[in-house]
C-alpha cells in the first residue's frame, strides 16, 4: 500500500508548484547561507534535512554493519514516506553511519530459523523497501561509503545515481548465490536497467562482488570519489538533478521504472510465498548457516 510513489501519485505538478524552492537552482538557498536544518530520527536511521536546499541526508544506523533487519526495513519506509509527503523535502542523499560499510545486506539472522509468518512479514518488509526507495518521486543519490553487498547494493542501485568511495578495500554487487540463495526477479530487473542483460546474467550466477574501480567501469556506479569527498560531492550532484523541472523529471522517471514495479506489485503475494517455501527448505538453512558459521570464523 504504501508504496509505488511514482504510479500512483498524481502529485508530480502538486509539489513542483507547492515548492519553496528556487525552480532554476533548488540549492541556491543553500549557497546564500540561510540554512534550516531540521534532524529527526528513528531508532535505526538518523535524518538531516536542510530545508533551504530541499536536501535531506539519511544515514543508515544500524551498527556494526547496517544489516537490514525487520525494525530498520520498516524505519527506513516510514522515514522515506515522511520525507515524500514533506514539502520542504525534494532529494535524499542515502548515505551510512558506520564507517567502512554501507550496508552488509538482509539481515541473515532474520532468514534462520525462524517461522514462515516471520519469512512472510521480513519479505514482504524488503519488498516495501524496494518500491518505496525505486518507486520515489524524490531524487535519490547513494552515498556509498563503504562495503555494499546483495541487499545493500540493491538500494544503491534503487537510487538514480552512485557516488562511491574510492577505497580498495570496498566491493559492491549482488552475492546472493555466493550464499546458496537467489536474488529475486525485481532484484535482477533492477541491475538489469543498469548493466544490461548479460553482464547482469554473468553478475548473478557468480554472485560477483566487484571493487570500486571495476564497479565504474560497468557503469554499476556513477563516480568515484575519494573518501572525504564523498558527502561533498553527493551535496553537488543532487543539486544538479533537483535544478531540473520535478515534474518533467518524475514523469520520466516513472516512465523508466513503471514496468518493474508493476511487476513485483502484481505478484506480489506469489513472490513472498517462493520466498517462504525457498528459505524454510532445509538446504537453504543450511547454507546460510554454513555462510554466517564462516564469516564469524573470519575473525579468529
Ligand atoms: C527461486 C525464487 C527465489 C526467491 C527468493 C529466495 C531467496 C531470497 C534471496 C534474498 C536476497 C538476499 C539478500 C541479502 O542481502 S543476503 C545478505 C548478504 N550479505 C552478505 O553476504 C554480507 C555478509 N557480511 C560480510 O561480508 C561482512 O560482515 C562485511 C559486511 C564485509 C563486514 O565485514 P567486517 O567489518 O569484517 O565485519 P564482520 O564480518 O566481523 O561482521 C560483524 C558482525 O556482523 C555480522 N554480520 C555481517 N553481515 C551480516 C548480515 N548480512 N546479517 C546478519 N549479520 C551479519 C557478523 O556475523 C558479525 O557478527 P558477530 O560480531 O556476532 O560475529
Amino acid at each position: 500500500m504504501a508504496a509505488l510513489t511514482l504510479l500512483r501519485r498524481g502529485s508530480a505538478p502538486a509539489r513542483l508548484l507547492s515548492g519553496t524552492l528556487n525552480a532554476r537552482n533548488p540549492c541556491i538557498g543553500a549557497t546564500q547561507g540561510c540554512h534550516l536544518r531540521r534532524h529527526f530520527s528513528n531508532n535505526k536511521i538518523l535524518v538531516e534535512l536542510d530545508e533551504a536546499s530541499g536536501v535531506a541526508i539519511m544515514k543508515l544506523n544500524n551498527p556494526p554493519v547496517n544489516s537490514l533487519s525487520l525494525e530498520l526495513l520498516t524505519e527506513f519506509c516510514i522515514t522515506i514516506e515522511k520525507l515524500e509527503m514533506d514539502r520542504s523535502c525534494r532529494g535524499v542523499i542515502l548515505t551510512s553511519a558506520a564507517p567502512k560499510i554501507f550496508s552488509a545486506g538482509l539481515d541473515i539472522t532474520e532468514m534462520c530459523g525462524k517461522s514462515a509468518e516471520h519469512y512472510a512479514a521480513f519479505w514482504r518488509a524488503v519488498q516495501e523497501l524496494w518500491l518505496t526507495l525505486y518507486g520515489s518521486n524524490m531524487v535519490t543519490i547513494a552515498a556509498i561509503n563503504g562495503t555494499s553487498p546483495a541487499a545493500g547494493c540493491l538500494m544503491a542501485m534503487c537510487c538514480d545515481f552512485r557516488i562511491m568511495a574510492d577505497n580498495p578495500k570496498y566491493t559492491i554487487g549482488l552475492n546472493e548465490t555466493q550464499l546458496g540463495i537467489v536474488a529475486p526477479f525485481w532484484f535482477k530487473d533492477t541491475m538489469t536497467n543498469i548493466l544490461g542483460h548479460r553482464l547482469t546474467e554473468q553478475s548473478l550466477q557468480l554472485g560477483q562482488m566487484y571493487t570500486t574501480p571495476e564497479a565504474l567501469k560497468i557503469g554499476l556506479v556513477d563516480q568515484l570519489v575519494p573518501e572525504d569527498k564523498v558527502q561533498s560531492t553527493a551535496a553537488a550532484v543532487i543539486c544538479n538533478w533537483l535544478a531540473v523541472p520535478a515534474h518533467a523529471r518524475q514523469i520520466t522517471k516513472s516512465m523508466m521504472r513503471k514496468q518493474n514495479i508493476e511487476r513485483l506489485v502484481n505478484h506480489r503475494e506469489a513472490d513472498i510465498d517462493n520466498f517462504v517455501n525457498f528459505i524454510g527448505k532445509d538446504s537453504i538453512q543450511k547454507s546460510l548457516q554454513v555462510y554466517m558459521d564462516r564469516l564469524k570464523q573470519r575473525k579468529q
